[in-house]
């Protein structure tokens, strides 16, 4: 696939065949250009590799005047501007009580230059450059920021025609010199919603600890997700240091989880009677949609209430971030589901291994637990259509494994091709359309193919599900858990509300909700990683 355009730096990908790219360039930016051939197959995609929301799109830009990359720049970070209890309140901030010098809660009286060292203080103008990439060298990990030449390179991000370069910068997360709550009179609340995640038990500590650490003793957390705020049977959970010290030793949340119920009144009517001032959210999505929504409810009521998101999600489809914690645990507990599947493939008589992943809109896990695994031969996601049938369709390149490698492993994300499988308008409780289970039916079809064709196929289905969220956080997860949790509450202290804390390219950053829910994140087919996903595999397009 070739990249067609961009809107603030993210690229935009044609993602239609080979054969009818050639076509593209007198249109390279034109959105029309953007509508998948197979539009029916691709309409229910709302996710992206393609857009973040542009509050300028390139249609509205004028390349010719001399200041359109200063007004790009300007309106991107506006558009990054972090809410703040100033917009609302009158206030003046007081100095830090987050100190690493004198452990206790003491107020710190003007710090010297050595304390400030030792604290590692953020300015609030400190900001990170969003569009970068990073490499890894002999050394270890080096930042490096791509300036490309031409739209046409991998993963070009082009904002104008001459793929000029042109800066994004987003705020900088980390413990400010001036806070706007006294830690003495703040009460904090702390709710997981959404689905399990390995290291959700891993922030909440972290929160609490560094909740302690300003002098703040009141902190609950609100049991099941956003119905702890409405069902009067749910109680909330006093938390500290000592209650949460070995919670990470554990998966799952102390705190519970669960979906659906959120009625955004409700919620601020519950935060505002319990005296809540600071939230940390933690889930995905939709998790972020309602945060968003109550914090502009807190907002409009004029509560000084700061809400703070920490995404999370195995599925890593929150935009901008370089992955969010939990992905890398879900990775590394696929690759015994794929090692198992190729054991029993590679051992039996023409042996067909399959493994289904989670992933809703997004083919992340698929994609990384393939590529890790080293023993996948077809890797199926949601963002790349494919047939099953007819001479370029997935069961005539398993037929050809058959015959050239005797077995095959095939691992698929679950909202890999729904539009194979029959529509059903089940939803769970949040909304979320429930999926038909493609593993099933490429199991099936498997079955029935090979059968059809007259050649025995011994075929196997491993669906592990629940087994690589149901876990304690890995080693890098754990880190990620513990840089995001308390960078939280560094950004509630600094005064910010309705904003999410994430890495992106290597630095950590504070980013306005909205923007990083617009869509999902997804695999982008033009990006060098699928591609080597696809060097990996061998695996030809199944169109
Ligand atoms: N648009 C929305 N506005 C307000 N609340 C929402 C919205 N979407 C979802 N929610 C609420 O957010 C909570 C979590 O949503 P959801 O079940 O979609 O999980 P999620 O945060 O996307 O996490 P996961 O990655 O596990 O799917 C639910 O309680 C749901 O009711
Ligand atoms: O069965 P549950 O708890 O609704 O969660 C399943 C969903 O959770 C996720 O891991 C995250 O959204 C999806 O990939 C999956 O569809
Ligand atoms: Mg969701």
């Amino acid at each position: 696939m070739a990249l067609v355009s961009s809107i603030n730096g993210i690229g935009i990908a044609d993602p239609r065949p080979h054969s009818l790219q050639s076509e593209r360039n007198h249109s390279l930016f034109s959105f029309n250009s953007l509508r998948f051939m197979r539009s029916e197959r691709n309409a229910r995609k709302r996710c992206s590799y393609l857009v973040v929301r542009a509050a300028i799109t390139n249609s509205e830009i004028d390349f010719t005047d001399q200041d359109w990359k200063k007004h790009f720049e300007e309106d991107f970070e506006k558009r990054f501007n972090l809410p703040h209890l100033r917009d609302v309140f009158d206030i003046e901030p007081s100095p830090t009580t987050f100190s690493l010098k004198s452990r206790g809660p003491q107020i710190v009286d003007g710090a010297n230059a050595l304390g400030e060292r030792k604290n590692g203080y953020v300015n609030e103008d400190d900001r990170a450059l969003l569009k970068a990439s990073f490499y890894v060298q002999e050394m270890g990990v080096i930042s490096e920021v791509i300036r490309f030449s031409s739209p046409t390179s991998a993963g070009a991000e082009c904002i104008d025609p001459d793929c000029s370069w042109v800066e994004q910068w987003v705020h900088r997360a980390g413990p400010r010199k001036q806070i706007y709550f006294e830690p003495g009179k703040v009460k904090a609340g702390i709710v997981t919603c959404g689905g399990l995640c390995p290291g959700l038990n891993d922030v909440i500590r972290q929160i609490v600890f560094t909740l302690e650490l300003y002098g703040v003793n009141k902190i609950v957390g609100i049991p099941f997700g956003y119905r702890g705020f409405f069902d009067q049977g749910l109680s909330e959970i006093p938390l500290s240091r000592q209650v949460v010290q070995n919670i990470n030793l554990a998966g799952g949340s102390l705190l519970g989880v669960s979906r659906g119920g959120a009625s955004v009144s409700d919620i601020v009517d519950s935060i505002q009677a319990r005296g809540i001032d600071m939230l940390f959210i933690l889930g995905g999505n939709g998790t972020h949609a309602g945060a968003n929504a109550i914090h502009n409810e807190c907002h409009k009521r004029k509560m000084k209430v700061s809400i703070v998101c920490v995404p999370k999600t195995i599925d890593n489809d929150i935009l901008l971030m370089d992955k969010t914690f939990g992905f890398d645990t879900a990775v590394e507990e696929a690759q015994r589901a794929i090692n198992s599947a190729y054991i029993e493939a590679h051992s039996a008589y023409h042996g067909v291994g399959l493994v289904k992943l989670m992933g809703r809109s997004s083919g992340f896990i698929t994609m990384h637990a393939s590529l890790s695994s080293g023993q996948i031969d077809v890797c199926l996601i949601p963002e790349v259509p494919f047939n099953l049938e007819g001479p370029y369709g997935v069961l005539r390149h398993l037929e050809h494994l058959i015959q050239t490698k005797g077995s095959a492993v095939v691992c698929v994300a679950e909202g890999a091709g729904q539009d194979l499988l029959e529509k059903s308008n089940a939803k769970d409780a949040s909304g979320n359309v429930i999926f038909g289970d493609i593993g099933v039916h490429i199991q099936q079809q498997i079955k029935r193919h090979f059968k059809e064709v007259g050649v025995p196929a011994d075929v196997k289905y491993i669906d592990p599900t629940y087994m690589i969220r149901a876990c304690r956080a890995n080693a890098s997860d754990a880190i990620l858990c513990t840089v995001l949790g308390q960078n939280a509450v560094h950004g509630a202290f600094a005064g910010y509300s309705g904003i999410s804390v994430g890495i992106c390219n290597t630095h950590y950053v504070y980013l306005p909700i909205p923007e990083v829910i617009t869509s999902p994140r997804c695999v982008d087919p033009n990006s060098r990683m699928w591609h080597r996903c696809l060097t990996s595999t061998g695996q030809p397009d199944f169109l």
